[in-house]
């Protein structure tokens, strides 16, 4: 039987995740003190699996999860999920809130409820716990008469709680991302997957420019980038970016071989299906209005005028500064000239297009640019 690890005790919010991932029947249920346990229980194969938070919709990414993906390459992600999170004003029995002194839970449930603290128990002073379930288990061993936890419903029905107030989370449609590792990469069948890396930028001008055009160049769609301290020395960064496809696609493990070539280095943290919610995402064209379908392509139409007018603008630079330089260039010779347009054709057959049509523009522009 699988068995998946998740941080407990029972009652948490990714206890409930790894019951909406496998449920009972499929998977044992193995609680860990901390998320670094969740991880270790894998790479000591304890565990099959584990389940770890790693972004929510008001506090953003859980960092703690993000450093320790990165710092475990021995785990990879496998899956992703949603999860509903509304959190829960929980005490040992019945009382009003003015008599709340304390209130404990684990720091993502207590930021995810600032305004309702403030407005609601501006006395209370704010104890943070290793997790939800832990603070309302806390209350029952403990069970001071001014104290309260912020916890999920599966808490107050395990822990035989009073609930004091629900939905007291500052979004009403709060959720959190959740990941599942394992030690296995994914391989690539016909699903829709993302791909996460970790990618160590060079300190330089347009470094984070040169990175992201490497994506745009390909035309790979990104879903999130978020930077994090390199931990080394103030100023130097570790970019997060998530990505539709799987590592095993050609475009995708050709950018990556670029980056991990140009960057001080890639970590990628695993390529696993899309979760459906993402899926859902992009609306059917056939669903869209015929309006707004035309009114993209005229868009589209201007972007691309937009596109050569900035190909225009670099062309004159180069030639401004060959002037200067004293460095001319010469036309390409003919083998490196092929290689360029055999590169643009094989690029419209990725694109549906015509490779002829778009060979024989690409010739036209090249002659005009070449005369400015
Ligand atoms: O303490 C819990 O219940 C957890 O499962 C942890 C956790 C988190 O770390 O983000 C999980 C989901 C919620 O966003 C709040 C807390």
């Amino acid at each position: 039987m699988r068995k998946i690890g998740y941080l407990g005790p029972r009652g948490t919010f990714s206890d409930q995740a790894a019951l909406q991932y496998l449920g009972e029947e499929q998977a044992e249920l193995v609680p860990c003190n901390t998320l670094e346990d969740v991880c270790r229980s894998v790479i000591e194969g304890i565990c099959s699996e584990g389940i770890l938070p790693i972004e929510n919709l008001i506090e953003g990414s859980v960092n703690p999860v993000l450093d320790l993906l990165l710092e475990t390459p021995q785990v990879t992600i496998q899956a992703e999920f949603m999860l509903p999170v509304a959190h829960y004003l929980l005490a040992p029995s019945e009382r009003s809130l003015s008599e709340i002194k304390t209130v404990l839970s684990h720091p993502q449930a207590l930021s995810q409820c600032r305004q309702y603290l403030a407005n609601h128990l501006p006395q209370a002073i704010l104890v943070p716990v290793e997790s939800t379930a832990l603070a309302a288990k806390r209350l029952v061993e403990e069970g001071g008469h001014g104290m309260a936890a912020i916890a999920p419903l599966a808490s107050a029905n395990r822990y035989g709680l009073a609930i004091l107030d629900k939905n007291i989370q500052d979004q009403p449609h709060n959720c959190t991302r959740f990941v599942v590792i394992g030690t296995e990469p994914v391989p690539m069948k016909n699903d829709t997957y993302k791909t996460s890396l970790a990618v160590s930028a060079i300190d330089c001008p347009g470094a984070l420019h040169s990175i992201l055009k490497e994506f745009a160049w390909q035309g790979i769609n990104l879903t999130r980038i978020e930077s994090r301290p390199a931990k080394t020395y103030l100023g130097e960064y570790i970019f997060y970016i998530d990505l539709e496809g799987h590592r095993c696609q050609p475009e995708v493990a050709e950018v990556l071989q670029k980056l991990a070539d140009e960057s001080r280095g890639i970590s990628i943290l695993g390529s696993y299906p899309a979760s459906r919610r993402l899926q859902g995402q992009e609306p059917e064209p056939s669903m869209a209005t015929l309006q707004s379908l035309r009114s993209d392509i005229d868009l589209i139409d201007r972007q691309l005028v937009q596109l050569l007018g900035k190909r225009l603008k670099l062309v004159k630079r180069v030639g401004e500064l060959e002037q200067q330089q004293g460095s001319v260039k010469e036309p390409s010779p003919p083998k490196e000239q092929q290689v360029q347009v055999a590169a643009i054709r094989q690029l419209a057959v990725q694109q549906g297009l015509s490779p002829d049509v778009v060979e024989k523009s690409y010739r036209l522009l090249l002659d005009y640019f070449v005369q400015i």
